[in-house]
């Protein structure tokens, strides 16, 4: 069996305008790893997807993606290996629902290709899944925050990514999807970094936590060996504790003071 890594950093950092952004990350993910990425806000937890995507470059250090490096790799044919749930952007605002979720396929097709009927089952298929089945017509603009969020994830799945990337994938969303949303990017058995606040979720669905804080990867490793009393308490300047969570097999994370003021 293949070991490559899908991703590898090697001794990456990020300037941007003289300022250091990211600080000599150096890590790999083998293929179906489900990856929490976190840290307080600004971390560097975006910076780092951006340069996944190529948005950024590194300042120095190297990305390699399928054991190559990451920069041989053309728009095109990143788009079709990679796909990114982020925060919602202006330009899908005047579609439909399917229009959105169609969108998935355009890395895999020529320009002159129409939709097939497997294609239009395909839609249906990743509508089912983030539950909007009955949404497929609708305007994508008056979903609500968390519909589109989740139509955002079903035109991901569409997409039929090698790796997909989560940005903070949970915002918007009611208890069920944000559980829903998770477990739905986890069943798809490729490999997945995502960008998470709640480090509850994070504990429960992913296998492995990147925890950055100022730009550096702080600590690497297990819900376990990531969810530390004493690393939380110090990265996030709050008090913690740390117990088991009842539902899953893994550490539950509590914050807060224990006067309540
Ligand atoms: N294009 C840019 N120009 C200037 N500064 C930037 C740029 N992109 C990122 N930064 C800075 O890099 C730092 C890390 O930002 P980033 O968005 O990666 O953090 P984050 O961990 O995703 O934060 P959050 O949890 O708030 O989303 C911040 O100080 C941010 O201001």
């Amino acid at each position: 069996m293949d070991q490559t890594p899908v991703i590898e950093f090697q001794h990456v950092q990020l300037h941007i305008d003289q300022q250091q952004i990211l600080m000599a990350l150096t890590f790999a993910i083998q293929a179906g790893q489900f990856v929490g990425l976190l840290g307080p806000n600004g971390a560097g937890k975006t910076s780092l997807l951006r340069l996944l995507q190529k948005e950024y470059q590194p300042s120095s250090g190297q990305i390699k993606f399928q054991g190559q490096p990451l920069s041989r790799f053309g728009q095109a044919e990143l788009a079709a290996k990679v796909a990114l749930v982020s925060q919602l952007s202006g330009p899908l605002f005047d579609l439909t629902v399917a229009d959105v979720v169609l969108m998935g396929l355009i890395p895999h097709k020529a320009l002159w290709q129409t939709n097939t009927e497997q294609d239009l089952q395909q839609l249906k298929q990743s509508l089912e899944l983030v539950g909007l089945a009955d949404k497929e017509r609708h305007s994508f603009a008056h979903l609500s925050g968390g519909e589109q969020q989740r139509v955002l994830l079903a035109r991901a799945v569409m997409q039929k990514p090698l790796l997909l990337l989560l940005d903070e994938p949970t915002n918007h969303l009611d208890l069920y999807y944000q559980h829903q949303v998770l477990r739905i990017a986890r069943a798809l058995q490729i490999t997945v970094i995502a960008s998470i606040h709640d480090l509850n979720l994070a504990s429960r669905y992913c296998d492995r936590l990147l925890l950055l804080s100022k730009g550096q990867l702080v600590a690497d490793g297990t819900a376990e060996q990531v969810l530390t009393q004493n690393l939380l308490t110090e990265v996030f300047r709050i008090p913690c504790l740390i117990d088991q969570n009842p539902f899953g097999d893994c550490p539950r994370v509590s914050f807060g003071y224990k006067d309540n003021v």
